[in-house]
């Protein structure tokens, strides 16, 4: 397929409150989407992943006035049928099985409709093992996996993660719209 070339001519932020979520997303993405960040501290909306990341995206295209992309991600319990919920609930609950979902929304700016990604990792609710720096990463072991998300090499977990999975439709969205975003030179 023929891409037409898109312009835009101001550089895409990511915009997140989540200094963890940065890291992994400027290591998942190295230079194939460039992007500067922004750090604000967006609403915690209620609702599907899906409708709060699009909802983020406009929050965040009015706030930078130009194109952005932001995230939302959530752990799903199966016995809970999909809700997001706290461990200990989980623990009446013969089903421990889970997914990590992780919802980007991308918009052009202020007047554009946000486009969404999703990218999941099933797995299972574990009790807690590894590092404690990243949210519920120490409770979820994904499956096929015998470590916990916060036990694995940061590499592996970025293979495999719900956000990984996300990132590589934002990746072929890009190349498929030939997006060519102004760097930014201002700051
Ligand atoms: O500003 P935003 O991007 O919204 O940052 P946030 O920290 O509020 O992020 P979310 O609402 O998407 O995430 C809800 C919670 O899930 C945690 N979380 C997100 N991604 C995670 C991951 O890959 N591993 C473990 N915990 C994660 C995160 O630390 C939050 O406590
Ligand atoms: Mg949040």
């Amino acid at each position: 397929m023929a891409a037409t070339r898109a312009v835009v001519a101001r550089p895409v932020t990511f915009v997140t409150g989540n200094a963890k979520k940065l890291e992994e997303v400027k290591a998942i993405l190295g230079q194939s989407v460039p992007f500067q960040s922004l750090k604000l501290d967006l609403p915690e909306l209620q609702g599907e992943p899906e409708d709060i990341s699009k909802e983020k995206a406009r929050l965040a295209a009015l706030q930078v006035n130009g194109p952005v992309l932001v995230e939302d991600t959530c752990l799903c319990f199966n016995a809970l049928k999909g809700l997001p919920g706290l461990n200990n609930l989980l623990m009446a609950y013969e089903d421990k099985s889970a997914y990590a979902l992780c919802a980007f929304a991308f918009s052009l700016g202020p007047d554009s409709e946000p486009i969404t990604f999703l990218g999941k990792t099933p797995g299972k609710i574990v009790p807690p093992r590894g590092p404690n720096d990243f949210g519920w990463d120490p409770i979820f072991q994904p499956d096929g996996y015998e470590q916990t998300y916060a036990e694995m090499p940061k590499e592996e977990k970025n293979k495999i993660s719900h956000r990984s999975k996300a990132l590589a439709m934002v990746k072929s969205h890009f190349a498929e719209a030939g997006y060519t975003f102004q760097t930014d030179t201002s700051s």
